[in-house]
């Protein structure tokens, strides 16, 4: 009989990459328990295919696997991890279009966007295999008669990383390729939504020769899977995408570990358009950084402040440009949007458009009876936009865009602070003051300024506020997974300036 799941596979030039297990100790493993559930294409809502849900003995095995491979992963020099790595760049590379179709069926974004995400994805396993070469320590200066002070680096054992479903492959890659450059042993729980990119990744390292029990795949149900994760005192780096919410309770049940923390949370990022831009220009940057990923992006605009004499035009092509995006199966031609990550999300969406609406927004565009399926939401534009609305305070995490005019460069850096978040910001002006003044005062962790694009490996990724601890990427992200320490040599032989 031919199901759903074998229809995947056959989608695939190598349906090898398609698996249905936990990957542990180098071991494609299943439930002991029997436990399993499903995994559902976004925009059909068909099973597409099953995961175990590991016992808890399961998740402690893993780390029993992860503890005794990182005595010979540690001890190997750093061009070695390097060479491991570079080969498995070059897999996820060589089967990019197979990861696409995944990541595709599993998340629903337009196989284009998909095909990028890998690139990307990529893109860190290869800057890390390179940073993973140069983690210097340093010589003191020693005030200590007859020593010699110093530090070196030393990996800081197994890392636990806890990923979403929006980027079900990059947001791996990024942590864990940086983990393995320092020398630790990964131990990684994607999504439930999307577990089969994770596993890919599990394939294809083990082709690259990257050892058992140095990258694993736990599956399990959240709750459950992050608190042994967390409570776990051999596991001494925790990295964590996603929520908010989530966040803090790992924050709390970390703590009686007192485990190195890194996360890299929900945003609520602001777009700021100054009053000298050109309407049309900004406006088609706008609807970039909002609707990609159909507005399921930590760096999505979430609030668009206007200037007061540019507010109009720039609707009016906002508008304009919204109304081009096409919405349908990520499958299919050439799509936009394709559909949410389930049916809540859109539920969330149409509850934050009713709040705004109930407070005195205007909605100018986003009919939803054009909605291809359960699953999908039409891209809305609210005006009048007030810090009161849920479309203002909650990261929306749909395509659900809010515009606002403000009349000063004051009013506009409080408006764009105000907010618990802190990850990402936009600015669009071109008048170098007003570009200085706004970047200064931005409480965000990151600000991109007349350009959409602003991520990429060797970027210090991370928020401040409740956006986040730590900097993913760039030249810091492997001190996430790295010990500083510090030696003094005492009772040396007399040597010059010491
Ligand atoms: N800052 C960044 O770099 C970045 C990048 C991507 C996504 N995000 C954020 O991620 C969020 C969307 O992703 P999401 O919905 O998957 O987030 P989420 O917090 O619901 O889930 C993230 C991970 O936590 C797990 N999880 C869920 N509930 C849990 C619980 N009670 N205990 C322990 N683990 C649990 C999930 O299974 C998943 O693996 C957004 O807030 C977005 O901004 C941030
Ligand atoms: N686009 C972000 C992921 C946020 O959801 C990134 O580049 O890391």
């Amino acid at each position: 009989m031919t199901t759903l799941s074998t229809t995947l596979a056959k989608r695939l030039e190598d349906p090898r990459l398609f698996r249905q297990y936990a990957y542990v100790n180098g071991k494609w493993t299943h439930g002991e328990g029997g436990r399993e559930e499903a995994v559902y294409d976004p925009a059909t809502n068909e099973a597409i295919g099953h995961i175990p849900l590991l016992e808890a003995e399961q998740i402690t095995a893993a780390v029993d696997a992860a503890e005794a491979a990182f005595v010979h992963w540690r001890a190997l020099r750093a061009d070695e991890r390097c060479e491991r790595l570079l080969a498995w760049y070059d897999l996820i590379q060589a089967n990019r279009e197979d990861l696409a179709t995944i990541m595709t069926l599993e998340q629903g974004k337009p196989l284009p966007d998909a095909r990028g995400e890998v690139e990307y994805g990529a893109s860190f396993v290869r800057w890390f295999a390179e940073e993973g070469k140069r983690t210097y320590g340093e010589t003191i200066p020693s005030h200590i008669p007859n020593a010699s002070l110093g530090t070196i680096k030393e990996p800081v054992g197994i890392a636990a990383m806890i990923t979403p479903w929006n980027f079900p492959l990059a947001m791996i890659t990024r942590k864990a390729a940086a983990a393995l450059a320092a020398g630790c042993p990964v131990i990684v729980k994607p999504a439930n939504e999307t577990p089969f990119s994770a596993l890919a990744l599990a394939e294809l390292a083990e082709r690259a020769g990257i050892p058992e029990g140095i990258f694993n795949v736990v599956l399990g149900e959240p709750a459950e899977v992050s608190k042994i994760l967390c409570s776990e005192p051999r596991i001494r780096a925790l990295s964590f995408t996603g929520s908010t919410r989530v966040g803090r309770l790992l924050i709390e049940q970390s703590a009686n570990t007192v485990k190195r923390l890194s996360l890299e949370l929900g945003g609520n990022a602001p777009f700021i358009v100054g009053p000298d831009m050109d309407p049309k220009e900004a406006a088609y940057a706008a609807v970039a950084a909002k609707f990609q990923t159909a507005g399921q992006d930590c760096l999505a605009a979430n609030r668009i402040l206007v200037h007061e004499s540019i507010h109009d035009e720039f609707v009016a092509q906002f508008t304009e440009r919204m109304a081009a995006l096409t919405v349908g199966n990520g499958l299919h031609g050439e799509v936009d949007l394709g559909p949410l990550i389930h049916r809540q999300a859109v539920e969330k969406a149409a509850a934050i458009v009713d709040d705004a609406i109930s407070q005195g927004a205007t909605m100018v565009a986003g009919d939803q009876s054009q909605a291809p399926g359960d699953n999908f939401f039409m891209p809305v534009l609210l005006t009048g936009v007030t810090p009161q609305m849920k479309v203002w305070r909650e990261e929306n995490f749909a395509p659900v865009a809010g515009i606002t005019a403000y009349s000063s460069d004051d009013e506009v850096i409080e408006m764009a602070n105000d907010t618990e978040y802190g990850l990402a910001a936009y600015i669009y002006t071109h008048d170098i003051r007003r570009i200085w003044k706004l970047m200064r005062a931005l409480e965000y962790g990151m600000v991109s300024v007349n350009s959409v694009k602003m991520t990429g490996p060797p970027v210090p990724f991370g928020g401040v506020k409740q956006s986040g601890l730590g900097r993913e990427g760039g030249a810091t992200g492997i001190d996430e997974y790295l010990e500083t320490k510090y030696y003094c040599l005492g009772a040396l032989g007399s040597v010059s300036g010491s």
